[in-house]
């Protein structure tokens, strides 16, 4: 385990897909966008700005080829999508997404509830997904959800989440995204978990995905970088949860992420009262208080 920090961590702004995507409300294309540019005038450079998935499996994102219309986008900023299979892709080119992700599990029962196939189905399935945005230049992103526990198996393997994360770089995932899904994981797991990873896949190609349903995210998270991590996704007002598993809560809050790196000296490029402001607004439509603490006492402080 490397025990210095790094100087500059990128952020993943997950909030108007992942934050989004379990709201029962189900909100207008205008607030996404404004959303979205919100979070690009923040400074965020990575944002997952939709999904092109079965609006049937996740209504709330029905809309999201007129949000990725809509958007104003910024240069250097890149608009992502969540592709389930060749359909979904073909629906993120047609929106000028700049880069698409795949999502696979480490557990059985979850990739059944969340994609209705196995963990080999859905692997073959994103073969000709990486083959067709390889042909049209889109890189692909590559997630593994359920790392630290799934919600209905409880204990997961890590060499199977190692095993998952080989197979999505060897199909030419230029990135994996390891996702604790339910937020369950706690600081020596998830450096175990790591170290099992970076067996077979280099530190450089992986990020954190963590939700903080048992106030753990940004312990795991400081656990990640001391591992060499250096890219996290989060979500704006720690908005978040999935459809397909019960009891993950929102992720790890954007607003906290760039708090606790600011005070450890280390770079994201994000202005902090922007995405207060960014997470204030949605929770506003939302008609709910961001789940961000430093957002919260931010406000305490500033009345
Ligand atoms: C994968 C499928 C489509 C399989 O669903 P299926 O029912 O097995 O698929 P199918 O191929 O039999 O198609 C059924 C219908 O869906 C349509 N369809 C098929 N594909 C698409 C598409 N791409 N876009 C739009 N429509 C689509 C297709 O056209 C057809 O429509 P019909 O003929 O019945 O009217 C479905 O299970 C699905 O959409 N699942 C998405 C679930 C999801 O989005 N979950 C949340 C994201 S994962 C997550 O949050 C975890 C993560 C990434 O954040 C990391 C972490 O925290 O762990």
């Amino acid at each position: 385990m490397k025990h210095d920090f790094p100087r500059k961590v990128s952020i993943v702004e997950v909030g108007p897909r992942d934050g989004l995507q379990n709201e029962a409300v189900i909100l207008s294309t205008e607030d996404k966008i404004d959303l979205v540019n919100q979070l690009a005038n923040a400074g965020l450079k990575r944002i997952e700005t939709g999904s092109f998935v079965s609006p049937r499996w996740v209504p709330q994102m029905a809309d999201s080829a007129d949000v990725f219309a809509g958007i104003v986008r910024h240069p250097g900023v890149v608009y992502s999508a969540l592709t389930p299979n060749l359909q979904g892709l073909e629906a993120a080119i047609n929106a000028k997404a700049d880069e698409v992700a795949v999502f696979a599990s480490a557990s059985e029962s979850f990739s059944r509830k969340n994609i209705n196939c196995s963990i080999s189905e859905s692997l073959a399935r994103f073969k000709p997904v990486l083959a067709e945005a390889k042909n049209v230049g889109i890189k692909v992103r590559g997630y593994v959800s359920c790392v630290l526990g799934c919600p209905y198996e409880g204990y997961v393997d890590p060499v199977s989440v190692a095993s998952v994360t080989a197979e999505l770089i060897s199909m030419g995932c230029y990135e994996v995204s390891l996702g604790d899904t339910t937020g369950v994981g706690t600081p020596l797991a998830t450096g175990n978990l790591i170290e099992k990873v970076t067996g077979v896949v280099p530190v450089n190609m992986l990020a954190a995905h963590f939700h903080d349903t048992y106030g753990q995210a940004l312990t795991n998270l400081v656990i990640a970088l001391q591992h060499g991590i250096t890219t996290i996704d989060s979500s704006v007002a720690g908005l978040g949860g999935c459809p397909y598993a019960n009891g993950a809560e929102g992720n790890v809050a954007t607003e906290d992420v760039v708090y606790m790196l600011a005070g450890m000296g280390i770079e994201t490029g994000v202005n902090l009262e922007a995405v207060i402001a960014a997470g204030k607004t949605i929770s506003q439509k939302l008609e709910r208080q961001p789940s961000s603490r430093v957002s919260r006492e931010w406000v305490s402080h500033a009345v």
